[in-house]
Order: C-alpha cells, then sequence, then structure tokens
C-alpha cells in the first residue's frame, strides 16, 4: 500500500509529479543535491497550485492541504519512510546509478523504485539497484499536471505485483497509462523527438526561421507549441540526451542529433531552465535567438 512518495530531483518533472502525488492525498518527499533547489522547488509547486485556484480548477483550501503534504530538503535519508521513490533526476545514466546506490541504502526492502526517465532502458537502470524485481520505469509527461498521459514501463525482472501497485498509484492520480516495452524513448518520446530534432535540422539548413517553424507547425499542424518551443520547454540538454540514446541504441543514421542541438547544449542554452535557447526568455516576452 503507497502512502509515503519519496522524488528524487526537484526539477520540472520531480516538481510536476510532487504536485499531482499530494494533491491525490499522498505524503511527498523531495530530495534534492542542495536545499536551495527543493526549497526553490516547493515555491514552484505552490505558484502552479495557485495558477489551478486562480483559473477555477481547485479551491484555495484544497491547495494548502496538497502544499501541506510536501517537504523537500538535500537529506537523502528523509526517504527513508517512502513506500515508492520515483526518480526524477537528470537524464543521464551515470548520475542515475550513482543515485539508486544511494537511495537503496536507506529505502525499506519492500519500497518500490522507479524512474521517470525519457529514454533509457529500464533493464539496464534496474541493474544498478539491490531490487530490479520491485524497480520499473512511471513516465510522466511535462506538465505534469495538465498532461494526461503516464507510459509505465516494465524491466526484463519487474515482477506483476509491482507493475501493479503502479499502475494503481497513476491511476488514482487521475492520470490514464499506456504500457510500452522497453526500447529506447518508448513510445512518446520515440515519435516526438525525431519530429523535435527534424524541426532543428530544419532550423540548421536554412529552410526557415525559429519563428517561421513553430508558427508552420502551431498553425499548419495544430500543434499546442511549435516543436522548437516544446524543444525549449522539455530542455535542450533532456532533447539531446534522448536523441543519443536513441542514435546509439537503434543504431540508425536517422536519429542522429543535430549539429545544432548539441551546440545549443554546449553552450549551456538549455532552453527555458536556463533563460536561453532557441528563445531568449530573459526579457518580458521571449525572442527567437536566430
Ligand atoms: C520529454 C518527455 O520525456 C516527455 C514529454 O513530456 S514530451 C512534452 C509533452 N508535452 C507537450 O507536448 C506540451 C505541449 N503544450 C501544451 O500542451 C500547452 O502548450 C500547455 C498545456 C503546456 C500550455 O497551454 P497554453 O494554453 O499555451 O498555456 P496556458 O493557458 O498557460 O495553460 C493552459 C492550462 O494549463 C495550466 N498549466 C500550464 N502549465 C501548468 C503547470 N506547470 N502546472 C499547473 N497548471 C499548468 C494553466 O494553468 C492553464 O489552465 P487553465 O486552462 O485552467 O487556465
Ligand atoms: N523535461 C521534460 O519534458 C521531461 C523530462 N523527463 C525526465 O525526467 C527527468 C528529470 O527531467 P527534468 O525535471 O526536466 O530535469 P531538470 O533539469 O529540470 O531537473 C533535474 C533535477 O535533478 C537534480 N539532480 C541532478 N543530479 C542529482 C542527484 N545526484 N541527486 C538528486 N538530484 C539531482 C538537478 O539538480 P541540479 O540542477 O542541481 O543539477 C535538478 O534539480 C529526466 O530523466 C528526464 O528525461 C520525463 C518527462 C518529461
Amino acid at each position: 500500500m503507497i502512502k509515503n512518495v519519496g522524488i528524487v530531483g526537484a526539477g520540472q518533472m520531480g516538481c510536476g509529479i510532487a504536485h499531482v502525488a499530494a494533491m491525490a492525498g499522498y505524503k511527498v518527499h523531495i530530495y534534492d543535491l542542495s536545499a536551495e533547489r527543493a526549497e526553490t522547488g516547493l515555491a514552484t509547486i505552490n505558484g502552479n497550485l495557485a495558477r489551478q485556484v486562480s483559473s477555477g480548477k481547485m479551491s484555495d483550501e484544497d491547495r494548502k492541504k496538497a502544499l501541506a503534504l510536501i517537504k523537500g530538503s538535500s537529506d537523502i535519508n528523509d526517504l527513508s519512510d517512502a513506500d515508492l521513490v520515483i526518480e526524477a533526476a537528470t537524464e543521464d545514466e551515470t548520475v542515475k546509478r550513482k543515485i539508486y546506490g544511494q537511495v537503496c541504502a536507506v529505502l525499506k526492502p519492500e519500497a518500490i523504485l522507479a524512474t521517470n526517465t525519457s529514454s533509457l532502458s529500464i533493464t539496464r537502470l534496474a541493474s544498478a539497484t539491490d531490487r530490479p524485481e520491485r524497480f520499473m520505469g512511471i513516465h510522466f509527461m511535462n506538465p505534469v499536471p495538465v498532461m494526461k498521459l503516464v507510459e509505465l514501463v516494465r524491466g526484463i525482472a519487474t515482477e506483476e505485483v509491482t507493475f501493479a501497485a503502479a499502475k494503481a498509484f497513476v491511476t488514482s492520480l487521475d492520470k490514464t497509462i499506456t504500457v510500452a516495452e522497453d526500447f529506447p524513448a518508448f513510445i512518446v518520446n520515440r515519435i516526438l523527438l525525431p519530429m523535435i530534432n527534424e524541426a532543428i535540422y530544419t532550423l540548421y539548413e536554412g529552410v526557415g526561421s525559429v519563428e517561421a517553424i513553430d508558427t508552420a507547425m502551431k498553425l499548419g499542424a495544430n500543434h499546442p507549441m511549435g516543436p522548437l518551443q516544446l524543444a525549449d520547454f522539455i530542455g535542450l540538454d533532456t532533447c539531446l540526451s534522448i536523441m543519443q540514446v536513441l542514435h546509439d541504441g537503434l543504431a540508425d543514421s536517422k536519429y542522429r542529433p543535430c549539429p545544432l542541438l548539441v551546440k545549443y547544449v554546449e553552450a549551456g542554452w538549455l532552453g527555458r531552465k536556463s533563460g536561453r535557447g532557441f528563445y531568449d526568455y530573459r526579457g518580458e516576452v521571449p525572442v527567437p535567438t536566430r
């Protein structure tokens, strides 16, 4: 029975997952490397809850109740009460493997450990834990409070009881599940990221400007965001990691990350979260960088 949920990583996804879990009545603890990051995360969650209050989706009383259920810290021992820990740290296998070593050392033996990875092999990540049978992928979409879908991914060793508990948990958050096999980037990102990468090639080859490409896909294909705007929203580091996993894992040149994407990441232009990507977010309105 899941009551206490631990989250690793107070970034956009960790905060989003904490937000929806608390709304459903779970006690949540967010752990991040820096206490300051965990604090900023709590403030972000409060801001997003307040948005739902002002649009009439939630009462202010429910906002306060949800917020009171969430704590944050930089002490990994605070995850020792968790029945389920969802790791939502940076999309980097080395980082995640290191986290599993630290988390497993404090976790209850019966607790489930899940990853929100966008692309990495669940089976390979599971091998870095002490509980491959109680490990799986629970892949939320961004922004978590708004997006209905969650992909569930079993590793080779995931037990049925683990899958059933994860499914019950996700359903209790009022999300719809889809099951994906453990292939690079699963379903959503296997389809979405090559589209985003192609949009970046379209920019790189001078077929259109940032604005032209985004307008084309918003008005010409009815996407809620243009692909470059969406890339900035996801995070260009995450987009690049996913393309690298597709390229390495499927060994097909059609997944080659666009050199322009590589350049932006090397510059530290990671999109919205760093203030600059295909758009510059430091002013009042986003301004295209090309
Ligand atoms: C990379 C991966 O591994 C997988 C992924 O996640 S891929 C990314 C998947 N996500 C997408 O494709 C998102 C595409 N974009 C969209 O759907 C929309 O642009 C959007 C929902 C993000 C924003 O919609 P919008 O109409 O442009 O903006 P906005 O009016 O601000 O927001 C719409 C609603 O969502 C709410 N919202 C937006 N972000 C929110 C957040 N972080 N928390 C809470 N609510 C939020 C707003 O409050 C608003 O609610 P109301 O309609 O009740 O006012
Ligand atoms: N962005 C998206 O649209 C989606 C992302 N995902 C996946 O979710 C995960 C998180 O992505 P996202 O939230 O966007 O990334 P962010 O960069 O916003 O957040 C990652 C967080 O993890 C923290 N972190 C890094 N290393 C550690 C560590 N060793 N211990 C604890 N915390 C750590 C980072 O801290 P610091 O900043 O200090 O390094 C940061 O706060 C990734 O696996 C990503 O692929 C899944 C669905 C959608």
